[in-house]
């Protein structure tokens, strides 16, 4: 049988890394940035390949490319926080994506520290302070495991979420603008939980 789907015609071993991108543009993901200071200096980026392993001992894992002007702090450091960014903290997530110098990217937000001093975003969403306790690489990346060892006061707000190279604002506003509330009330539909920033 010939199938005519491009995207079917890909996903075969040896794709080339273009197409698995355009594949990987169609996942929505959580938006954060990574964090770290120590021995190696102060650093961060922009991250979506972040996601949870274990609830115990609670450990994330993170993907970071070794191309990154990040990482060579990411890889000298121990710690690092994961900054769960808030829908309106959009402008954050475009100072840490690339190319800006890290002074530039650190003056972009308020910081402050938890349990391993990696730089806490004030406003994030949550955020994970960890201890990368092992370190894999694997193809252009390194996947970091990272326990948890400290969190943040989480924010009551919408989240970002990135999806078709765009962002997304997503989930609850805070309850004091209650819009499903309201809507319930007032008998007029609920806006949508998704929708572009
Ligand atoms: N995991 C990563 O390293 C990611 C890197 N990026 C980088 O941010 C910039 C903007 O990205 P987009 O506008 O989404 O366009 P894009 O076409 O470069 O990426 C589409 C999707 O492919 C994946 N991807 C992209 N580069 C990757 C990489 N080097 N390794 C593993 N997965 C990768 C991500 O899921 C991304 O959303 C690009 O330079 C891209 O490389 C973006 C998302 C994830
Ligand atoms: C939405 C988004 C998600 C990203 N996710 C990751 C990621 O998970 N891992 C990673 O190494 N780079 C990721 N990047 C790319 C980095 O933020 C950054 O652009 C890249 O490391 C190059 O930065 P540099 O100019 O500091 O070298 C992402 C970029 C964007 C815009």
């Amino acid at each position: 049988m010939t199938d005519t789907n491009p995207m079917a015609q890909d996903a075969r071993p040896g794709i080339a890394a273009g197409a698995y991108r355009e594949a990987m543009a169609r996942l929505a993901s959580a938006v954060h940035l990574v964090t770290t200071d120590g021995p190696g200096g102060r650093a961060g980026f922009t991250a979506s390949a972040v996601c949870s392993v274990s609830d115990a001992p609670p450990t994330l894992l993170v993907c970071v490319n070794r191309a990154s002007s990040a990482y060579p702090a990411v890889a000298r450091n121990d710690a690092l926080c994961v900054n769960t960014l808030a829908a309106e903290q959009q402008g954050v997530a475009g100072a840490f994506g690339g190319r800006t110098p890290m002074d530039e990217r650190f003056a972009a937000g308020r910081w402050s520290a938890l349990a391993t001093g990696a730089p806490v975003l004030e406003g994030a969403l949550i955020a994970f302070d960890c201890r990368i306790v092992k370190r894999e690489p694997v193809g252009t990346h390194d996947v970091l495991f990272c326990e948890v060892v400290a969190l943040s006061e989480p924010t009551e707000t919408e989240g970002l979420v990135y999806a078709h190279r765009r962002y997304h604002a997503v989930g609850p506003k805070p309850a004091s603008e209650a819009p499903a509330a309201e809507a319930r009330e007032s008998g007029r539909p609920a806006r949508p939980a998704l929708r572009l920033v």
